[in-house]
């Protein structure tokens, strides 16, 4: 995302991505322990441990968005007129170029809360892929199986092989369905009194979806609690649209998640390749059964695993070379640019 973003790729050991990710980590604490305010709004009236975790939340809030607002003025700095966007922030400061009445100011806060948006759900979302990988090796064999006949073992597995991946794409649904791990979406409130199915919710009220129990409802989905993909393939294997249309993890509404089909498409990429590359089992020497922490997201407490390459790295170190020299190119424009 960062590379979508503001066109910077990190290293594992790199200072700033170091950085970003210890926020996300304050970022995901401070949400969830804000939260009892959102269902009992008086209770930010009293001296509390929320009303810190709020001012904690608040701070976090302006060391990020400091953070963005380097990219975006070196980005401003940059940007030739009339050259491609190398980014999404290019793109926006573009747009703002061309239509003046978008003000300047709004360009770091959008980057701000896509990226922002995108780090808690994402990270999330994929420390539940791998513990599904380990958890269920007969699934993850035959998303194996499947990869292997349909994309070979020439080239690595590309967002326009999904549609032919029917088993791979069931496996995304089923663990989002599943682990439900954005349990209950952002708060919001009513603006005027509103009737649904005959019940009075009042205005004011704030509201929350709750997307887990939407996820696990036995009337739509048999055997909630059993990990099983096959549920989003038809006789013929193919996806079941109407089923997959059925999970609901991005909301709903008018202020429903705009990443979803991003997301989607790099879940699936993370995913393909992967299992194309790699086998993950258990760590022996771990509790299967795992430990889970409820913020904002579920997410699972830390957790290894054992990895092992299926074949060779030559696929994945060209990936790498090619990431490398793109990078090279990008920042010597950015460079010669400055
Ligand atoms: C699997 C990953 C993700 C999940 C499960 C997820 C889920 C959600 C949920 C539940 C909401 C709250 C909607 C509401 O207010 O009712 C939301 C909002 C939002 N998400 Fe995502 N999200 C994910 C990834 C992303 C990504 C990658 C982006 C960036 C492109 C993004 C951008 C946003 C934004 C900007 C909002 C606020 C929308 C608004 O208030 O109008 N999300 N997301």
């Amino acid at each position: 995302m960062s590379a979508l973003c503001f066109g910077r790729r990190y290293s594992h050991g790199d200072g700033e991505f170091l950085r970003l990710v210890g926020r996300n980590e304050q970022f995901g604490r401070a949400v969830g322990a804000g939260s009892l305010v959102d269902a009992l709004p008086w209770l930010q009236r009293f001296p509390s441990p929320v009303r810190a975790a709020y001012r904690a939340f608040r701070d976090l809030n302006r060391d990020f968005y400091g953070f963005v607002r380097g990219k975006f003025l070196q980005h401003q700095r940059s940007l030739r007129p009339g050259a491609a966007p190398r980014d999404m922030m290019d793109a926006f400061i573009r747009l703002q170029r061309e239509q003046p009445r978008l003000q300047l100011e709004h360009v770091p806060a959008t980057v701000t809360d896509i990226f922002g948006a995108s780090q808690d759900t994402l990270s999330t979302a994929l420390q539940w892929l791998l513990i599904f990988l380990i958890r269920y090796p007969n699934v993850q064999a035959k998303m194996q199986e499947e990869v292997d006949r349909i994309v070979g073992r020439d080239r690595l597995p590309c967002a326009e092989d999904q549609p032919h991946l029917p088993y791979i794409t069931a496996f995304l649904y089923e663990s989002m369905r599943f682990s439900s791990f954005v349990p209950v979406t952002i708060p919001h409130a009513t603006t005027t009194n509103t009737f649904i199915m005959g019940y009075l919710i009042p205005k004011d009220t704030v509201i929350f979806i709750n997307q887990w129990s939407v996820n696990h409802d036995p009337a739509k989905w048999s055997n909630p609690e059993d990990f099983d993909p096959t549920r989003f393939l038809d006789e013929n294997g193919f996806i079941n649209k109407d089923l997959t249309s059925s999970v609901m993890i991005f909301s709903l509404g008018k202020r429903r998640c705009i990443g979803e089909e991003l997301s989607k498409v790099q879940l699936f990429l993370f995913t393909s390749i992967l299992v194309h590359q790699c086998n993950f089992i258990a760590n022996p020497n771990e509790d299967p059964k795992m430990d889970f922490t409820y913020g904002l997201t579920i997410k699972p407490k830390p957790f290894t695993l054992n990895v092992t390459l299926r074949d060779t790295m030559d696929l994945l170190d060209q990936a790498v070379q090619r990431l490398q020299a793109e990078k090279a190119a990008s920042e010597n424009q950015l460079s010669a640019n400055a």
